[in-house]
């Protein structure tokens, strides 16, 4: 029954997960409101009950809204799930900041780490708005296209305190969406960034016709590196089993709904970045993330094989076959170097 774990929720940024994410959360609370950089996805909802630029044969809920007002959005939210792509964390956390109640608790979407400070989501917005005790994540393997279509999926959601990870799981649980709970923030949201990374691989691999024994190496190996970087980072192992880690790897990996395996097959095509984007008007995430976890494993002395060859096919022009190459002519170590087993 809608209304019954808070009144009002606003959701900012409404793309297509903000979208799906909507109608999750208007099963619990009496009323959504969007936020939208665009008046015509604003109207769209508030008109139609549908977002005209993102899933638009998904009919929303009655009770969610939207408007391009970041005022209106917020004024008298009980709680506040963001979801803007990782590029404009910050200057929506500054637009977010004056408008937030102090103890208005916050559970950031978002996947992604940001580049120069290294800071991931939660810890933007919380460097930003304060208050980092109502922060909390939510991440898993969860395509807005399957959501929507009220496809069973499930996820976890990360919390210093019990009490926001609780309202958080109270208010996306649904019969069809299964929510989690843990308290490793960095766990969640460190594998959410970096499979990202793993699913561009996988695409080049599927656009390299390479087949499915190549795809499992490089998730399995992908899951190694995940784990790797996760845990220098301060993650817990395990995290790295769950649905933020394996489960997420496994969804972007394989399914043809992500933007980042699909990037990564467009890029044999020959098509770049922008101009992917440009096309779909979808955010690649993995490919901001290649940067920063690139960076990320270079400062803290992590051997990530497969975010190198990415990291060098987007940004030093390195040939899409080399890269494959490099990564098989590498002398295979203990399985679990790096995550318990022996450097030999
Ligand atoms: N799509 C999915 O299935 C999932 C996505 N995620 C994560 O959610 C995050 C958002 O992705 P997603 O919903 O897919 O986004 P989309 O790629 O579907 O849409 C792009 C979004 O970016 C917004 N945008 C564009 N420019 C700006 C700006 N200057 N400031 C603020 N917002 C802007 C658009 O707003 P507008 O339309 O109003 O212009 C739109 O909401 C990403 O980190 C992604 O990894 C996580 C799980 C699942
Ligand atoms: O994080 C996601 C699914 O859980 C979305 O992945 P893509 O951005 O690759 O579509």
């Amino acid at each position: 029954m809608a209304g019954t774990v808070c009144g009002k929720v606003a959701v900012v940024g409404m793309g297509s997960w903000g979208t799906a994410a909507a109608g999750l959360l208007a099963r619990n609370a009496g009323e959504v409101c969007g936020w939208a950089l665009e008046e015509e996805v604003a109207r769209g909802i508030s008109e139609g009950h549908r977002n005209p630029l993102y899933l638009p044969s998904y009919e929303l809920p009655a009770n969610v809204r939207a408007t391009s007002s970041m005022g209106e959005a917020l004024d008298g939210a009980d709680a506040v799930v963001v979801v803007v792509p990782s590029a404009f964390m910050r200057p929506t956390a500054e637009r977010l900041a004056p408008l937030l109640g102090d103890d208005v608790p916050v559970c950031v979407l978002t996947k992604g780490v940001e580049p120069g400070t290294m800071m991931l989501m939660t810890q933007v917005v919380a460097d930003v708005c304060g208050g980092p005790g109502r922060m909390a994540c939510l991440s898993g393997p969860t395509h807005a296209e399957e959501i929507c279509q009220g496809k069973p999926a499930a996820a976890v959601v990360a919390a210093a305190s019990d009490a926001v990870a609780d309202l958080f799981r109270s208010l996306f649980i649904a019969p069809s969406f299964r929510a989690y709970v843990s308290s490793d923030m960095v766990g969640v949201e460190a594998c959410g960034a970096v499979k990202n990374v793993v699913a561009i691989a996988c695409g080049i691999a599927r656009g390299l016709e390479l087949g499915d024994n190549t795809s499992a190496v490089l998730m399995t190996r992908g899951l190694a590196e995940i784990g790797r970087l996760a845990c220098a980072m301060g993650a817990e192992p395990m995290t790295c089993m769950g649905l933020a880690g394996m489960g997420d790897l496994a969804t972007t990996c394989m399914s043809p709904h992500s933007r980042n395996r699909t990037f990564g097959a467009a890029l044999v095509a020959g098509e770049t970045l922008d101009e992917y984007q440009a096309r779909t008007r979808m955010v690649v995430e993995g490919a901001a993330a290649a940067r920063s976890a690139h960076e990320l494993a270079g400062r803290l002395g992590v051997d990530a094989p497969i975010v190198a060859a990415v990291h060098a096919v987007l940004y030093d022009h390195a040939p899409l076959q080399g890269e494959m190459r490099r990564l098989l002519d590498r002398m295979p170590y203990d399985e679990f170097y790096g995550l318990g087993g022996d450097a030999r």
